[in-house]
């Protein structure tokens, strides 16, 4: 699969911030340039969301955050950029200049994707050297949580580069749809835009306020909408008739006064001023950071749900993340280097997110286990045992935990865990894992772990094959000549 090595981003508001985070937590540098000046603050805050999210969102091991270096030209941003993301504001002229420029200092071989929610890919690209490797990559706020872009080629576009495109944003947990002609507004801003100006007018006629409009959606259809789309939810509402009784039923329904689509609400002075304050009854007590804090629990916990769906194959989005998920897994958290076996192993460095900090303001008990399960995949890929092994049958299942919390952990706090093999055999492993805080090298808990290996479609334990053990050995053998690390046999409980 063919991915992104090196991103930039000309354009780092709502979007472009949104798209930086995507492409920094799959592990790319980001170049960026925007000449607000407050743009590394306004970036740095959504950096700060999307990092929250992924928290909650994954348990994968994610790669070494990319690096995001903030530019003083479009020039510079895209020096050496496979992919460019252009993010400025609505307005054909800029954007058609802004691409203009990315386009006389990039190399031909580098695509360049347009962030347009509207304008006609064709009109973007008329003054490129080299349209062809231009396309609109239209996404949905948050970029970094909703998994789609639509694709949309221009006439000089290639279709190579469509093709090039959807299979870039596949590793960065990204569907790209590619649509099959150009038209303003795409797919999804072309529904967007008639329920948004049929709401409108259900505003401006006074049927419901803007709390009302909203609950009508969240309670009902949108819970539809996020799994089944439109057509596949219309099919059920058929019946076992299904779509065609469900056409010849409500087809009618179409031409009757049912919507008011084609007029377009006169927003004057007196409707903005009815939908702000109805809007800030509704939502003005939670600041926007607040609510996108709100926003990205609940897509997580809907992505999450929809990952389970399908018999746990995962469906729609869900099956996005899984996807994902499954390429977090085999890349394994990023290329490191080869382990010295001489003392216990580092294997993970990690750092304290919003999601993992409860109540009492310092690491909630289960991300400890969290760090340490994350710790053990480690191994278990330093010995072979990766996702290619786990999908053919076999793997290690922890049979017993015995955790020690010895110290606290905030929100930030860098950490990193090592590993020490204690004793294994042909089907046990035993192992003793310290979380340290990377500032002071304090040990904060410890994990005395034991696992075995299991032939999983079987359900029972069996022996590693041999060349597991053969890369397990060198690291028992050497691990065995250490001290038995404090705490190791400790059971729990009071001196009595
Ligand atoms: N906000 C949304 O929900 C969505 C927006 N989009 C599209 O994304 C694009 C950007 O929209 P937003 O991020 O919402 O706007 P925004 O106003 O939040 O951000 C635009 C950014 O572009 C910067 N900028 C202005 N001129 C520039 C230039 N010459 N070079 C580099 N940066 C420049 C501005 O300083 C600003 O930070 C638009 O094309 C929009 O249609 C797409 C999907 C959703
Ligand atoms: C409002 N908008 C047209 C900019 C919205 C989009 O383009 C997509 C989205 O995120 O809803």
């Amino acid at each position: 699969m063919s991915s992104i090595q090196k991103a930039a981003c000309i354009g780092g508001g709502v979007i472009g911030g949104a798209w930086a985070a995507r492409f920094v937590l799959a592990g790319i540098d980001v170049d960026m340039y925007d000449p607000h000046p407050e743009a590394e603050r306004i970036v740095g805050e959504v950096l700060g969301n999307a990092e929250r999210a992924y928290a909650m969102l994954t348990m994968a091991p994610l790669p070494p955050r990319g690096k995001i270096t903030f530019c003083k030209s479009i020039k510079e941003a895209v020096e050496g950029a496979d992919w460019i993301q252009e993010s400025v504001p609505e307005r054909l002229e800029l954007k058609r200049n802004v691409i203009t420029q990315i386009d006389a200092a990039t190399d031909p071989q580098a695509l360049i994707g347009s962030s347009t929610s509207g304008l006609m890919p064709t009109d973007l690209q008329r003054d490129m050297k080299h349209p062809e490797r231009f396309f609109v990559a239209h996404p949905y706020n948050p970029v970094y949580l909703l998994p789609l872009a639509e694709l949309v080629g221009g006439q000089k576009t290639s279709p190579e580069t469509l093709k090039a495109a959807q299979e870039k944003l596949a590793p960065i947990g990204m569907k790209g749809v590619i649509l099959k002609k150009e038209i303003e507004a795409f797919v999804g801003d072309r529904l967007l835009e008639a329920v948004w100006r049929e709401g409108l007018w259900l505003i401006h006629d006074d049927i419901c306020d803007t709390e009302t409009l909203d609950d009508v959606i969240r309670y009902s259809f949108g819970m539809r909408w996020a799994q089944m789309g439109l057509f596949e939810t219309y099919r059920i509402a058929g019946g076992e008739a299904g779509m065609r009784h469900f056409l010849a039923q409500f087809g009618p329904c179409l031409s009757w006064p049912w919507t008011k689509l084609t007029d377009v609400v006169d927003l004057d002075d007196a409707l903005i001023d009815k939908i702000a304050a109805q809007s800030d009854a509704q939502s003005g007590a939670r600041g926007i950071r607040e609510l996108e804090r709100i926003r990205d629990e609940n897509l997580v916990g809907i992505m999450q749900a929809l990952k389970a769906g399908d018999g746990g194959q995962g469906w729609g989005a869900g099956k996005i993340l899984a996807e994902f998920e499954k390429h977090l897994w085999v890349q394994g958290g990023g290329a490191k280097k080869e382990p010295d076996f001489s003392a216990p192993l580092r294997l993970l460095d990690t750092k304290v997110g919003a999601a993992w900090v409860d109540y009492n303001g310092h690491m909630t008990e289960y991300r400890y286990l969290q760090v340490f399960a994350d710790t053990a995949d480690m191994l278990l890929r330093l010995i072979g045992v990766d996702f290619a092994y786990v999908e053919a049958g076999h793997s290690y299942y922890t049979v017993e935990t015995h955790i020690r919390h010895l110290g606290e952990a905030k929100l930030g706090q860098k950490l990193y865990s090592t590993l020490q093999v204690l004793s294994s055999d042909d089907k046990r492993l035993r192992f003793f894992t310290t979380i340290y805080n990377a500032e002071t090298n304090e040990a904060l808990a410890t994990a005395e772990q034991l696992m075995l290996h299991v032939d999983s479609k079987a359900g029972k334990s069996v022996a590693a094959p041999f060349d597991v053990l053969a890369k397990l050995k060198p690291i028992a053998e050497a691990h065995a000549k250490l001290p038995i690390p404090e705490g190791v046999g400790r059971s729990v409980g009071q001196k009595r």
